[in-house]
């Protein structure tokens, strides 16, 4: 059994990136266009090969009810909706009318902008909107970091059986380990709270900046 962690060297990680299937030219452009149009911000986007996996995942459960927390220019959504099942649909919640404009845009370039509705507002309120009952397979949260917890408490009673949340930036580049703002102490104290709820399976993988997958029980 090997129980040594391995360093994830930029040659190592870019063998990884290149030994999983290739971004297609509608990924290739929508990270240049957020790159170009906000270079400040574009940090944000989820990892090419962190897409990849949301699709494959996607896919793997076959999710017909999904959701979404922080959509920004859409590289995530993309990703989600093109691994829906049949008649699946995903809802996006987001604050921004601007990042989201562009997300749009990449929709309809892929064929799914029927798949997704878009819900603009603060997250806290807007998921309230959602049905009471357990009806949803798969949530992904990655918006602002001090509202996961509240994210996670209105999405856990939603989820079906079996259902599982994928939750973005759960390592903070390491700084889970010694946090050094509010966003890092965020994080930290809801992994442990998320470690700490009886109604899920958690695992924490080390794709990109960290991604917990809970499996609803
Ligand atoms: C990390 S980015 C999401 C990246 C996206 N998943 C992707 O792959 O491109 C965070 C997003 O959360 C949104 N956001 C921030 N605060 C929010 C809030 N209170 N409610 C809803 N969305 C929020 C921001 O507008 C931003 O688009």
């Amino acid at each position: 059994m090997t129980t040594k962690p391995l360093p994830l060297t930029p040659e190592l990680h870019a063998y990884l990136v290149a030994h999983g299937s290739a971004p297609d030219e509608i990924v290739r452009e929508l990270t240049e266009e957020t790159r170009a149009a906000l270079p400040a911000e574009a940090g944000m986007q989820v990892a090419p090969e962190q897409a990849a996996f949301l699709t494959f995942l996607t896919r793997l459960l076959g999710v017909r009810q999904a959701v979404e927390v922080g959509t920004f220019t859409g590289l995530s959504s993309l990703a989600i909706a093109r691994g829906l099942a049949d008649g699946g649909r995903l809802t996006c919640f987001d604050i921004s009318e601007e990042y989201t404009g562009i997300a749009r845009r990449y929709w309809t370039r892929a064929g799914v902008q029927d798949r997704i509705e878009l819900r603009i507002g603060p997250a806290a309120e807007t998921l309230r909107e959602l049905p009471r009952e357990r009806h949803l397979d798969f949530a992904f949260i990655d918006a602002d970091k001090v509202g996961y917890p509240v994210y996670w408490d209105e999405l856990v009673p939603r989820m079906r059986s079996g259902a599982v949340i994928a939750v973005d930036n759960t390592l903070r580049g390491g700084r889970v380990l010694a946090p050094q703002d509010a966003d890092d102490r965020a994080i930290a104290a809801f992994n442990d709270e998320v470690l700490a709820d009886v109604r899920v399976d958690v695992v924490m993988l080390s794709i990109a900046d960290g991604v917990t997958l809970a499996r609803v029980r």
